[in-house]
C-alpha cells in the first residue's frame, strides 16, 4: 500500500486466488456525451473497467476513441453523462466541489497532455505547487530530487517559456509524482521527449508502482511505451474493445508489437 492511502480504502475490495485487492479505481457503465441534438458526440458510451491498486494500465486507442475523456472522467475533472466513478471506494458523483477538490488534491496526479504549468512560477515553483496546495511547506531537497528524477536538476530556476516541450512535460511529470499520490493519470507522458527521456519516465511510472505500490493510468500512442505497463486497454468509438496482460519485461519488443498490430486493426 503507498503512503497516499485513505480511508475507505478496503471498500470494493475483491478475492483473488487467496490475495486481496483493492480496485483503485472503478468506472460502472460510464457515459460522457458533449453537446446535445443532432451536435452531440458520445465520446465514452458505456465503459465499466476497474484499475487494481498498484498496477500499471496503457490505454491505447485510434485519435477521438475516447482516451482523454476517460483519464479525464475517472480523475473527477469531467463528470460522466451516466454511470459511476469511485476512487478508493469513493464514489465522485456525490461529493461536494470542495471535496472533490480535496479528494483530488490528497489522492491523484495528474500529467496533462498539454503540460498546465503555471507559467510564472518557475520548475521548482511548479513542481512544490501541490505540496503547498496542500498546506504542506515543501522540503527543498524533496523538490529538487523529484526534479533531479525527471534529469532536471539543473533547470529548477527557469520558467516553463524558457524550457522545451520535453523539459516541461518532465516538470509536469515531476510535480504529478512529488507527493506520491496513490493514483497517478498521465496523457501522453511521453508524447513530447526523445526515446531516452520517454525511458527514464516511464521507468519512473514503474518504480511509483513497483517500488512505491501507487496506480497509475497512462494514454499513449506509442505501443513501445504501452509495454511498460502491466496491462494495455484498447479503447475505439467509446468502447473498451480488446486488452492485453503484459508478459512482465519492461519494454518488451515482442509484446510492443502485438499492441502495434492490434491498434493497426482498431486503425484500419
Ligand atoms: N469538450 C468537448 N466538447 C465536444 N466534444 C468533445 C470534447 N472533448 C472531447 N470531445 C469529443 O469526444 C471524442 C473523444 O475525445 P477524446 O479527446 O477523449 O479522444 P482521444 O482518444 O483522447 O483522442 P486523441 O488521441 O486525439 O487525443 C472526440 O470525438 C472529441 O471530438
Amino acid at each position: 500500500m503507498c503512503r497516499a492511502s485513505f480511508d475507505g480504502w478496503l471498500v470494493g475490495m475483491t478475492i483473488t486466488t487467496g490475495a486481496r485487492q483493492a480496485e483503485a479505481v472503478t468506472l460502472r457503465s460510464v457515459r460522457r456525451t458533449y453537446g446535445i441534438g443532432g451536435a452531440a458526440v458520445t465520446a465514452l458510451d458505456g465503459v465499466s473497467v476497474g484499475f487494481r491498486d498498484g498496477s500499471f494500465t496503457a490505454v491505447m486507442g485510434p485519435s477521438g476513441s475516447g482516451k482523454s475523456t476517460l483519464l479525464h472522467c475517472a480523475a473527477g475533472l469531467d463528470q460522466p453523462t451516466a454511470g459511476t466513478v469511485s476512487v478508493g471506494g469513493t464514489e465522485l458523483g456525490g461529493l461536494s466541489e470542495h471535496r472533490l477538490t480535496t479528494l483530488r488534491r490528497e489522492l491523484i496526479g495528474f500529467v496533462f497532455q498539454e503540460f498546465n504549468l503555471v507559467s510564472a512560477l518557475t520548475a521548482t515553483q511548479n513542481v512544490a505547487l501541490p505540496l503547498r496546495l496542500a498546506g504542506r511547506r515543501p522540503a527543498p531537497d524533496d523538490i529538487a530530487a523529484a526534479l533531479a528524477s525527471v534529469g532536471l536538476a539543473d533547470r529548477g530556476g527557469h520558467r516553463p517559456s524558457e524550457l522545451s516541450g520535453g523539459q516541461q512535460q518532465r516538470v509536469a511529470i515531476a510535480r504529478a509524482l512529488v507527493t506520491r499520490p496513490a493514483v497517478v493519470f498521465a496523457d501522453e507522458p511521453t508524447g513530447a521527449l526523445d526515446l531516452r527521456s520517454s525511458r527514464q519516465v516511464l521507468g519512473l511510472l514503474r518504480e511509483a508502482v513497483h517500488g512505491h505500490g501507487q496506480t497509475v493510468v497512462m494514454v499513449t500512442h506509442d505501443p513501445l511505451a504501452s509495454a511498460y505497463a502491466d496491462r494495455v486497454l484498447f479503447l475505439a468509438d467509446g468502447h473498451l474493445v480488446d486488452e492485453l496482460t503484459a508478459p512482465g519485461t519492461p519494454g518488451d519488443a515482442g509484446f510492443a508489437a502485438e499492441v502495434a498490430a492490434r491498434m493497426a486493426r482498431l486503425e484500419a
